[in-house]
This record gives structure tokens, sequence and C-alpha cells, in this order.
């Protein structure tokens, strides 16, 4: 693994130049090949199981690596928290993948820093395992997303209400740059941080914005924040196409990279409702996941406050500036998710009507099914998965026909007027609608199987069929089943 550690060269206000703690009894449970591949991770310490176990629960450190904790600060549901930072993580460096792209390598778990306040620095097997098996979910639905390249137990224990043993999570991401990171030296007036920051994050991940020669520093500094919301707009319509509920929308776990971070209590939507919250401690719903579009441009404004320093010296001006950004959030949404629910519908594009006029027959077509299946508490994911099968069994046709009453032949005479034919949008809608997704029930039965038992062979099951979630293979079923409760009284919490 060959590192390069351009975070760490960065001024040291940055960072706490820090090393993981030391383990008892490291042991490697999940290893993931596939990314370690892709990451051009070779060499003959990958098949050493023990090995691996040093490097990846951070007894020993890579040859190259330089451990760093980051600093962030960030709003916590709503308020401010001038200081948070890795109070459990340590940046090892970045890799170079086949992609030609830099990706963060961290170690997650792995101790107390200087950012740990009251915290232990620790993370338990469950969080971990479950951390991996949602964010390689994830990735293959096809929403950006961190990664997970392993997980190591520890062999010490770590205090939760009881014991629980403990585990350090390997996260593979585009970087770890946070809204909040700005943040933290935005409330410290320390421009010039800031300003490095800014330069440093687009070099990383919008490079055409440093070779246009063409713009001033206020300009690019709108352009960055300008490409910020488009990948924020991209991932949570993404969420909203396979039912995500983040469950902790803080701005210090919001990544510039535009993926999705931090798992601890996110969960998966079963049956429609926009107001489904998981999260034992959104008691008011702020995360829900009908919210989270609003809360994504939430988010995007305290990025562009952060920013306004660099953007004009003078603050209305800078404000003025960055304002209509952020207000065209609403109607940069709003179009692409229209069009991602044509999608699931089968057409490529929103019909003329629908492009010209808010509530066209697209957009009301959508709607209307939206509210149908939440009055009729139908599952989110089970339904468009068969209304795209419907487009090929007559005997699926039929029942959805009975079922969802005028609106299924509405759909499919709105198909036939916009010239598409089932086929056309069968493969269409197979793309866009996955036909498995990480069941809440089945990942809590997995992780609990786990703790029980330690054997992995469910995990790899489970992992197998979550890889390829827009096809059912023979075991798909096993692990798709709905909930009996409906999920009515399942409870997600922060992984701390
Ligand atoms: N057990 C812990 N010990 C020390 N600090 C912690 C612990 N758990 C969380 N924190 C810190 O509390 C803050 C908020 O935690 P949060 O649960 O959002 O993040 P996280 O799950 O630790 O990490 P990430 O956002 O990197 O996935 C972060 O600064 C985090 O480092
Ligand atoms: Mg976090």
């Amino acid at each position: 693994m060959k590192f390069s550690n351009s975070y760490s060269q960065l001024d040291n206000v940055f960072y706490q130049r820090t090393s993981p703690a030391q383990v008892s009894r490291p042991q490697l449970l999940l290893w993931n090949q596939e990314l370690a591949d892709q990451l051009l991770l070779t060499g003959d310490f990958c098949r050493d199981k023990a090995l691996l176990a040093q490097y990846f629960s951070g007894n020993r450190i890579l040859e190259g690596a330089d451990p760093i904790a980051q600093a962030y600060a960030g709003h916590q549901f709503g308020s401010f928290n001038p200081q948070l930072g890795d109070g459990r993580a340590h940046l090892l460096g970045e890799v170079l993948s086949d992609n030609g792209l830099r990706y963060d390598i961290q170690l997650k778990g792995s101790g107390q820093t200087r950012f740990s306040r009251q915290g232990d620095g620790k993370c338990a097997i469950g969080p971990a395992v479950r951390e991996y098996i949602m964010s390689e979910a994830m990735y293959a639905l096809g929403v950006p997303s961190s990664r997970c390249l392993a997980v190591t137990a520890t062999g010490d224990l770590v205090f939760r209400e009881t014991a629980k043993p403990g585990a350090v999570v390997t996260r593979v991401a585009a970087s770890h740059i946070r809204v909040g990171t700005f943040e933290y030296f935005a409330a410290r007036g320390d421009l010039e941080s800031l300003e490095a920051l800014t330069g440093f994050a687009i070099n990383r991940h919008f490079p055409e914005i440093t070779l246009n020669s063409d713009l001033d520093r206020s300009q690019r500094v709108l352009h960055f924040l300008s490409a910020v919301i488009d990948k924020q707009i991209t991932l949570i319509v993404n969420w909203l196409r396979v039912g995500f509920i983040h469950g902790v929308m803080n701005t210090d776990n919001t990544a510039i990279s535009g993926e999705t971070i931090d798992f601890g209590p996110c969960a998966m939507m079963g049956i429609y409702h926009p107001g489904t919250v998981f999260s034992s401690i959104d008691t008011r719903g702020r995360y829900a996941f009908g919210n989270q579009a609003a809360i994504g441009q939430w988010n995007m404004a305290r990025l562009a406050e952060a920013l306004l320093p660099l953007i004009d010296e003078i603050p209305e001006k800078a404000v003025a500036l960055a304002e209509p950004l952020i207000r065209q959030f609403s109607r940069d949404f709003e179009q692409a998710y229209q069009l991602m629910l044509a999608n699931k519908l089968g057409m490529a594009s929103l019909t003329a009507q629908s492009n010209e006029q808010a509530g066209g027959p697209t957009a009301s077509l959508a709607e209307d099914l939206l509210a149908q299946m939440q009055e009729q508490e139908l599952d989110y994911t089970q339904t468009f998965a068969r209304l795209t099968l419907s487009l090929e069994n007559a005997e699926e046709a039929a029942k959805l026909s009975h079922e969802l009453g005028p609106w299924y032949g509405k759909w499919r005479t709105l198909l036939t007027d916009e010239g598409i034919t089932a086929d056309t949008a069968k493969s269409l809608m197979a793309d866009t609608n996955p036909v498995v997704i990480p069941r809440n029930h089945h990942v809590e039965a997995i992780l609990t199987e786990y703790e029980q038992s330690g054997d992995s062979r469910e995990i790899d099951d489970f992992l197998t069929v979550l890889r390829t979630p827009y096809k059912l293979l023979p075991q798909t079923q096993k692990f798709q089943d709905l909930p009996a409760d409906g999920d009515r009284h399942y409870r997600t919490f922060c992984g701390t």
C-alpha cells in the first residue's frame, strides 16, 4: 500500500498527529477483497490474516502512513458545536485507486485523540459490522458512499450499557472533509486556514475549478459551493430513490465529496411514509425520510456561511453572491427528484408537459402513487419492484391493477401515450428500482446472531445478496421478506 499524506502536510491546526491505541488480541473479522483490489492493495501481507489484523487494528502502522485525527466542528440537530473532530478515528493517509482517484484510509474505533471529549475513542463490534454491511449495500445500490475495507476485533471490551467486544473499522472515502471542517476555521476567524482548506478541497474534488485560470478567488469559491451543492442533490436524490434514511445529517456528517458517511443511526424505509424516523434521539423528526432534502439545503447554507469571508470582504456583498446558489438548491433538487421518480416509473425523462409546468402528468402520477402507498401502507421497495415485474407478467399486472385501482391503468396509458414500450420501461425500471435493500430486521438479526456465534457465514450470504441489488438470486428471498410489525417498533442508536 503506497500512501501519500497530503492532508497531514497542511498546517498542524488541521489535525492532531497521533497514533492509534494498541489493542490486546487483534483478529480480522471482515475483509473486503474487491475493495482491496480496487485500491491496488497487493503484496504478501494481504494474504496474511494475522498481519492484516495487526495493521487494521492500529497495532502496527503501515509503511508510509502518517496517522492524524482531523479537526472539525459541526451543527448537531441545529446547534453549533465549535469543537468536534475525530474523537475515535485516525486517518492513515491516502492511496491512489485503480480509477486514478485518491482515497482516504481511516481507522474508526482506534482510540482516543485530542478531540475525544468524554468519549472512550472506541467502537463495539455491532456498529462496526453494521457500518460495513450498510456502506457496502449503498455502494452496490449505486449510491455515493464511503466503504469499508475491514473490520478487526480488538480483543478488548467496550463499555456501553453493558460490556461489549470492541472493533476497529477501516473506512475508505474520497475524503473526510466535512461541512463542519469549514465551520471549524470560520468560527475561529482563521481565514488563512479556511482558504487553505478550500484550495485543498477544490484540488482534491473539483480540479477543473483549479484549472480554470479565468476565475478569481471569489468565483472559485462560488464554483466550489455550487459543485458541492450539486453533489449533495445527487446524493439525497439517490437516498430517496432507494429509501435510505441517514438519521443524523449533522454538518459534521456531511462530506464535501458528496458521499454517504457515518452510518450510526441510519435505516431503510419499508412502508412508504415521508415522516419515517427510526433514530431514538431524533425525537422531533428533523432527519425524517422526507425532510432530507430540506436539511441538505440547510447544511449547504451553513457551508455557504462559512465560506462568506472568502467570497467578499463585505459581508452583504458575499451574501448576495452566495444566496442565489442556496435558493437554486430547491429548484435543482425538485428537477432531479422528479426525474428520479419518472425513472422509477419507466420514463427516461419528464414528459414534455411536466418540463413546462410543475405538476405535469409524470410528476402528478408519481405523487399520486406515493400518496396511495402512504395511505395503503405499502412497502416502498416492493411496490416499485412489483411495478417493474408487472410489465412482463400479466398476473402481477392484474394484481396491481386491483390493489392500486385506476392509478395502474393511468400509468400504463401514460407510457403508451409517450411511445415508451414495456420493454424499454422495464429495463430502465430494473436499473432504478432495487429488488434488494438491507432490510432493518435482517440487519439486526444478522448482527445479533453474529455477536452470539462469531460465525460470519450468514454475513457473507447477506453481503452476496446485497451486492447484486438489482437481480434476484436464489437466496434473495430469504433476506427480503417484510418485518411482521412493519418496522413500527424499530429504533436505531448512534454508534457511540
Ligand atoms: N466513543 C467515542 N469516543 C470519542 N469520541 C467519540 C465517540 N463517539 C463519537 N465521538 C465523537 O463525537 C462526534 C460525533 O459523533 P458521531 O457519532 O457523529 O461520529 P462517529 O460515528 O464517531 O464518526 P464519523 O462521523 O467519522 O463516522 C465526533 O466528533 C466523534 O468523533
Ligand atoms: Mg459523525
